[in-house]
């Protein structure tokens, strides 16, 4: 087995240690922040949070070139380049709070991380690494490396009092993460009357066949078809042909995390990890999940 790359666990280390802070900022944070991001989007006091915080934490760690996030118009030089003139270093883009609108509602959310070995706009392929934090009744984290996908939970350490310095416990609960061959569920985000009419007769069938799981957060709904086995799509809409859903910080890390996992992805017709991008704020219909459910979709928007 493959080495762990050190830079891409600091990476980890440094979004596991800022997991429960930022959590534990939430319930403070559920209000508009009066400005919007490069997306036209709505940003809230816990987006502008997490993006901070995670800017400083990921800044630091030696190895990392170049951070981005979807609250920000380009990238920042966080100047961790490991040889001389930078190069070596990775380029880092996360979603830092994703299915933010679910803090009105208090549901589920998440942080989305790719760990990048060129400069962004890059393709999935370019991806070392990716994972994502769960903030669900547990704090959970994915994390695909290149050599298998784990599950940790993450907790406060003992120091626990809501000081960002007091440490956090990781336990691995599953080191070999791979989607379940029975696959149970399904979650589609999008109104129906905007789909387009081949996705929605695909969408029928599955219907029929499987259990809906959808609250409106990217990275709770993929967590279902990871634990359970199943097929999640932003598609493409009627007035949104590229769907919703931003291919540096959401698509092309979650489609790595799958794929990794044994699953698959696609924009409609090939792989989430072949999509070349214009720009770093880019969107993409995305579709993951069981191979054989991607398969049919790709299908179904072929004919
Ligand atoms: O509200 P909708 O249309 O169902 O959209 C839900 C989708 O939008 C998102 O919330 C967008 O993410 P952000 O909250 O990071 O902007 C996804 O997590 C989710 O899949
Ligand atoms: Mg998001
Ligand atoms: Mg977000």
């Amino acid at each position: 087995m493959a080495e762990p790359d050190p830079v891409v666990e600091a990476v980890f280390d440094a979004v596991a240690a800022t997991a429960p802070t930022i959590r534990d900022a939430l319930p403070g944070r559920r209000v508009e922040s009066g400005t919007e991001n490069p997306s036209g989007e709505t940003v809230l006091a816990g987006d502008v949070y997490a993006d901070e915080l995670l800017a400083e934490a990921l800044g630091a760690v030696e190895g990392v070139g170049s951070f981005v996030s979807e609250e920000r118009p380009e990238a920042i030089e966080v100047g961790g380049a490991v040889g001389e003139g930078g190069e070596g270093a990775y380029a880092v883009a996360i979603d830092p709070l994703d299915g933010s609108s679910n803090l009105r509602s208090n549901n589920a959310m998440g942080t989305v991380v790719g760990i990048y070995d060129a400069p962004l706009p890059a393709t999935g392929r370019d991806l070392v690494a990716a994972g994502y934090v769960l903030y669900g009744p547990i704090t959970t984290m994915v994390v695909a490396d290149g050599s298998g996908v784990r599950e940790e939970v993450i907790e406060r350490g003992n120091g626990g009092d809501g000081d960002a310095d007091s440490g956090v416990a990781r336990s691995v609960v599953d080191d070999d993460l791979t989607l379940p061959d029975e696959p149970t569920v399904y979650g589609f985000g999008g109104r129906v009357p905007d789909w387009p009419d081949a996705f929605r007769e695909y969408a029928r069938e599955i219907e029929d066949e499987f259990k809906l799981r959808y609250g409106g957060a990217m990275v709770g709904d993929v967590n279902q078809v990871v634990t359970y086995g199943g097929v999640f799509a932003y598609p493409a809409l009627s007035d949104a042909p590229d769907g919703k859903l931003r291919l540096s910080f959401e698509a092309n890390p979650i489609a790595y995390i799958v794929e990794s996992m044994g699953g698959a992805s696609s924009d409609g017709s090939k792989s989430i990890l072949d999509v070349e991008p214009d720009g770093i704020h880019d969107r993409v219909p995305l579709h993951v999940g069981n191979e054989e459910l991607v398969d049919r979709l790709e299908s179904a928007l072929d004919g």
